[in-house]
């Protein structure tokens, strides 16, 4: 049995787990992730390059111009006796190479910027296409234990930092990188030993800010996991306000969310604080080179006044030049963490592996134009992969024959969703096959083609954001304006649609709230009529609905049945009175029974238990 954990064992393992994916995931992720992108957009990220180099050239020149305009000025003024480092040059070309160097450095800055910011966005938008497209792809087990809230901060908030991040970081870095590269450069050419003592203070401060990275890194990605955790229960008590309206817990929530915002402002404070000390220590560091740098010199040179006089403005010019790279890189180091830990996240779900191949991708898959012959459900054995040790479904065997009409009937939990859930490919059996068109494994199939011949109508509808057009045309999107209109005059809606100022371009609420539930279901079946399937699913489709409407609809569905092959899960005993067979199931044994309505309520056995339990007899 599974042991009940108290609530500090509860996080304790929640910590360890987070650190084991955070440990696993963390690695090169973020580097993995840009170098992708950047590849697939490689003609902005050769921009990129060009220009910051030019940008780095530029900058870097500056200590050397320096260097000889005060050469030239000495010169000028007769003090400069012969420099072998002297170019030659009147200070009013030196000044003119400056000016031009300028206007060079700011056209390639505004281009790298321009070009990095396009580049990031192009990312951003990249990356929420892949993540979507993965999350419409992933098969129905990857939702089991998911919060939508959690997703949807994993798409919306985390392709957006690393979107941001990926403007930012390469090219801060590059041209951090270069212009310290090129500074380096441009003061060994001014003097060699302090450049090296230069190296030496940066080698020092980069190695510290190293030892702290990992350790912020952890306190970053516990941040956003308390804001996904966060996030995704708001989005789940918006989903089920209804709940929180019926039951008074206004009040209840609202403390559960001041508590969970506790636990993000708690980790928020110890980043915070971390960081704070961190960049604290760093920046008196880094503020203290110059004055390092120019006491070393004065020790080293003290001897020859006239050389530490020359060397002195360039020496400084060049070391205020190199911190802000510096400073520069030890942002972009921070910018990486968070970079680094949306990337984490991001990657969980890009890494996310389908359990089955629906052959969206490698089109390899066989192409059903038209369904015509039985659907054999051979030999299944079915578990749910979430709980392999459960047998829903053993030795399952049963043929349903084109254009007959079949209902499953059973307790609860017996497995007659199981069967829908088959029937779509949400899940593949654990043993056996599903086979249509006589002997067509669905593993085999181009899934979309097929499922463009099944019609599922469920307990709860699905209605989607958009106006009646696009939500009866979602079955079949080349169907014109007109065959919605006899859709829906078919499913009965059509006058309620007019009644409404604005008729089908109503817009229906996210979830449907504008409608009732009948409503729904009229909506549901409108898009049926229009798909015209040849396999037909009712799901408990009319158990939400009251006696009356229940009849309305049940007289509709009856109409969409006709001539398709057509399976009903129902509870309600009287809505499945006319189908051509009715299979019993029993939890965990499969088919217990089968037979006709009128056959099986006299027969004793499982179904007349059904039907003698009276939930049916009231209903009759
Ligand atoms: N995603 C899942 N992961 C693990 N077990 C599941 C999953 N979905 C359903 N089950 C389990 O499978 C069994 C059969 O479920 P199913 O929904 O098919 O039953 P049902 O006969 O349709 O029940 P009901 O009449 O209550 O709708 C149940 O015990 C249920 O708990």
């Amino acid at each position: 049995m599974e042991k009940i954990l108290n609530p500090q064992e509860e996080s304790a393992r929640e910590f360890v787990e987070s650190s084991k994916k955070f440990k696993k995931a963390g690695k090169g992720s973020f580097y993995k992730l840009v170098f992708r992108y950047m590849i697939r957009n490689k003609w902005w990220t050769i921009g990129i390059f060009v220009s910051v180099i030019i940008v780095a050239m530029s900058t870097a020149v500056t200590p050397k111009i320096i260097e000889q305009l005060m050469m030239s000025v000495k010169h000028e003024l007769g003090s400069l006796e012969s420099f072998d480092k002297w170019w030659g040059l009147k200070w009013q070309s030196v000044v003119y190479i400056q000016i031009g160097f300028l206007v060079l450095m700011a056209a390639s800055t505004y281009c790298s910027q321009w070009i990095a910011g396009m580049l990031g966005k192009q990312i951003e938008v990249d990356l929420r296409n892949d993540i979507t497209k993965k999350l419409v792809e992933l098969d129905m087990s990857y939702y089991s234990d998911k919060k939508i809230g959690e997703i949807l901060t994993k798409v919306i908030s985390d392709t957006q930092i690393l979107g941001e991040q990926t403007g930012i970081i390469p090219v801060t870095t590059l041209t951090a990188l270069l212009t310290l590269v090129f500074s380096i450069i441009s003061l060994a050419t001014i003097d060699v030993t302090l450049t090296f003592v230069a190296i030496g203070l940066f080698v020092l401060i980069f190695s510290s800010f190293g030892l702290a990275y990992v350790p912020l890194k952890k306190l970053l990605y516990n941040l956003r996991k308390s804001i996904t955790k966060t996030n995704g229960s708001v989005i789940d008590r918006i989903n089920t306000v209804k709940l929180i309206k019926a039951s008074g817990t206004e009040k209840y929530e609202s403390e559960r969310f001041v508590e969970m915002h506790k636990e993000y402002h708690d980790n928020y404070k110890k980043l915070t604080y971390s960081q704070s000390v961190m960049m604290t220590i760093l920046f008196l560091g880094i503020n203290s080179i110059q004055i390092i740098l120019i006491v070393i010199a004065a020790t080293l040179y003290k001897d020859s006044p006239e050389y530490l006089e020359l060397i002195l403005p360039s020496l400084i010019i060049a070391i205020g030049m190199m911190i802000g790279p510096i400073m520069a890189l030890l942002r972009v180091v921070v910018g990486l963490m968070q970079a680094a830990t949306a990337a984490t996240r991001i990657e969980e779900i890009l890494e996310e592996k389908t359990r089955f191949n629906n052959h969206f991708e490698d089109k390899q898959g066989i192409h059903i134009e038209k369904i015509s012959g039985d659907i054999h459900f051979k030999d299944i054995t079915f578990c749910y992969p979430e709980k392999p040790d459960k047998v829903i479904l053993p030795n399952f065997d049963f043929t349903l024959k084109e254009g007959k009409s079949y209902a499953f009937v059973g307790e609860t939990g017996a497995g007659k969703s199981t069967i829908s859930k088959l029937l779509l490919r949400f899940y593949d059996p654990t043993r056996g096959q599903v086979l249509i068109n006589n002997d067509i494994d669905l593993r085999d199939i181009y899934l979309s083609s097929y499922l463009n011949h099944v019609g599922y109508v469920e307990q709860e509808p699905s209605i989607l954001l958009g106006n009646i057009y696009d939500n009866v045309k979602y079955s079949r999107f080349e169907a014109t304006d007109e065959d919605v209109v006899k859709a829906c005059k078919k499913a009965e809606l059509h006058e309620l649609i007019m009644s409404w100022p604005e008729g089908y371009n109503t817009i229906l609420g996210e979830r449907g709230f504008m409608l009732s539930g009948g409503q729904k279901q009229r909506l549901v079946i409108a898009r049926m009529f229009l798909k015209d399937p040849k396999i037909l699913i009712l799901d408990e489709a009319t158990s939400a609905l009251d006696n009356i409407v229940e009849k309305e609809i049940q007289g509709k569905l009856d109409e969409l049945m006709k001539g398709r092959t057509t399976i009903s899960i129902a509870h309600r005993l009287s809505t499945i009175k006319n189908v051509d067979q009715i299979i019993v199931l029993g939890p965990q044994k499969g088919i217990v029974q089968i037979g006709t309505f009128e056959e099986l309520k006299t027969t004793p056995g499982h179904f007349k238990k059904l039907y003698d339990a009276g939930q049916s007899k009231n209903d009759l």
